[in-house]
């Protein structure tokens, strides 16, 4: 395995200062002289008022922004949002509306997608373990890419295509280059779970058995190295193995394949100081890679789709938590709020680091170090360890979580029957609901009794 890049979204001297946002705030987010913050011009302190806490708060401008400055950078190319970072119904519409395509990885999100009538077309169906049901409802809806992830599935999905129709396949690759902020998140390198190995042969009987089953058209191939990747250069290498693959295939079936998908995982800041990786530097670099790589193989110029989940919807969220109990412990002062791993389960899973302030009041006082924990049965429920805080937090305060768009949504829990927050929807100055909260009634429902 080849890991390739730093792990953390730190500035480089590449990086080009405006993209949106430069720090780990949403682009709309403002700091009033009373010690309050607007986000899309709605004040996070009446938000919390009217909605309750924790509440996720999603700036529909910054995400609209963020589709458009990607469809600006990549205009040859697929934009598909990667649904898994965070979806909701009024997410899918932002993200239709602004033109891209969706990524979707499950039988859960392709029935979202569904039931606001995403263009199917305009569908890329992933998944490792695709179940045969999962792949009839793909087919059912006619989506237009299906990402095979394994020789299993091929004959698999070909019994399912009616007789007459061709279904649109790519073959997820493994590159054998992986970057990404953790371990449990790198996915391009041998001995991972993802994809059709180049070592062990599977990727070339892949190739072969699709092109075996007339229900099938190999479009093109695949390939996602890992996510939260601050640098162009794995996603250059990743791309050069790639279209050394398709000349391969070229060169044995006489075969040109029209697609390269290059999946995600493009960096955004978590941190003061940090800055995401660029749409405009990406496409630049990595188109550059591709052209270069096709000109000396003598292939044509494939048409690109790109994934990226968190770089669209990541930085448009914040997450706000109303303080229970502030209480000094050894040499630590803890801030309880009423969230806690199950909203985000980020820090506990990767040790992510987040940025957060105190909202909806002025403070004077010095700041200090504190951390800030949850509300669940497990010491490792922590949000964000030794950060700065006006020494009078207290009970009643509200703190406002940067750049929580992306993986806590989509990843939170119901551990210790907690009801999960609701989705606050924000732009133009006013806020609505999208994601209700869950209720106590909706965590028993399920439980069918004794
Ligand atoms: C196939 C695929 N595409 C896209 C993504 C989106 O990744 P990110 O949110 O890091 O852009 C993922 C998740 O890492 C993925 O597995
Ligand atoms: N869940 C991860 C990202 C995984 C990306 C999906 N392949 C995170 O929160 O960073």
């Amino acid at each position: 395995m080849r890991l390739i890049g730093r792990e953390s979204a730190t500035p480089t001297e590449q990086d080009q200062p405006g993209w949106l946002s430069p720090g780990p705030w949403t682009s709309t987010f403002r700091r009033t002289a009373e010690g309050d913050a607007t986000v899309g011009g709605v004040s996070l302190r009446n938000i919390a008022g009217r909605f309750g806490t924790p509440s996720y708060v999603v700036d529909e401008t910054d995400v609209r922004r963020r589709c458009r400055a990607y469809r600006a950078a990549l205009p040859d190319a697929t934009v598909a949002y990667a649904a898994k970072a965070f979806l909701c119904r009024a997410m899918a519409d932002w993200v239709r509306t602004e033109g891209l395509s969706l990524d979707v990885c499950s039988g859960g999100e392709l029935a979202l997608a569904r039931s606001v009538g995403f263009p199917a077309e305009r569908i890329i169906f992933h998944g490792n373990a695709k179940t045969p049901h999962e792949l009839h409802d793909a087919v059912d809806y006619g989506v237009g890419r299906i990402v095979l992830d394994n020789v299993t599935e091929i004959a698999r999905l070909a019994v399912l295509v009616p007789l007459g129709r061709r279904q649109k396949v790519l073959l997820r690759i493994t590159p054998d280059v992986e970057a990404g902020a953790h371990a449990a998140i790198r996915t391009g390198g041998e001995g991972q779970k993802f994809g059709l190995s180049l070592v062990t042969g599977d990727a070339a009987m892949a190739v072969n058995q699709v092109l075996g089953q007339p229900g099938l058209e190999l479009a093109g191939l695949h390939c996602h190295i890992g996510s939260q990747i601050a640098t162009v250069e794995p996603f250059q290498e990743a791309a050069r193995v790639m279209v050394r693959q398709m000349a391969r295939i070229r060169d044995t079936y006489g075969l040109v394949l029209p697609e390269l998908d290059l999946g995600g995982g493009h960096g955004i800041a978590y941190l003061p100081g940090e800055r995401g990786l660029d749409p405009r530097h990406f496409a630049a670099a990595v188109t550059a890679a591709v052209r270069e790589r096709c000109a000396g193989l003598g292939l044509p110029v494939p048409r690109l789709t790109v994934e990226p989940g968190r770089a669209v919807s990541g930085p448009a969220g914040i997450t706000l938590y109303r303080v229970i109990v502030v209480k000094r412990q050894g040499s630590t002062t803890f801030v309880a709020v009423d969230g806690g791993m199950s909203d985000n389960p980020r820090p506990s899973l990767y040790g992510a680091q987040y940025t957060m302030a105190l909202i909806g009041r002025r403070s004077a006082a010095v700041n200090r170090r504190v951390t800030v924990v949850g509300h669940h049965c497990e010491s490792g429920d922590v949000i964000a360890e030794d950060v700065s805080m006006p020494a009078d937090v207290h009970p009643g305060d509200l703190i406002a979580v940067a750049a929580t768009g992306a993986y806590n949504h989509s990843m939170a829990s119901t551990y210790n029957l907690t009801a999960r927050p609701p989705v606050v929807a924000v732009s133009e100055g006013t806020a609505r609901l999208v994601v209700r909260r869950e209720e106590p009634a909706d965590l028993l429902v399920r439980d069918v009794g004794l």
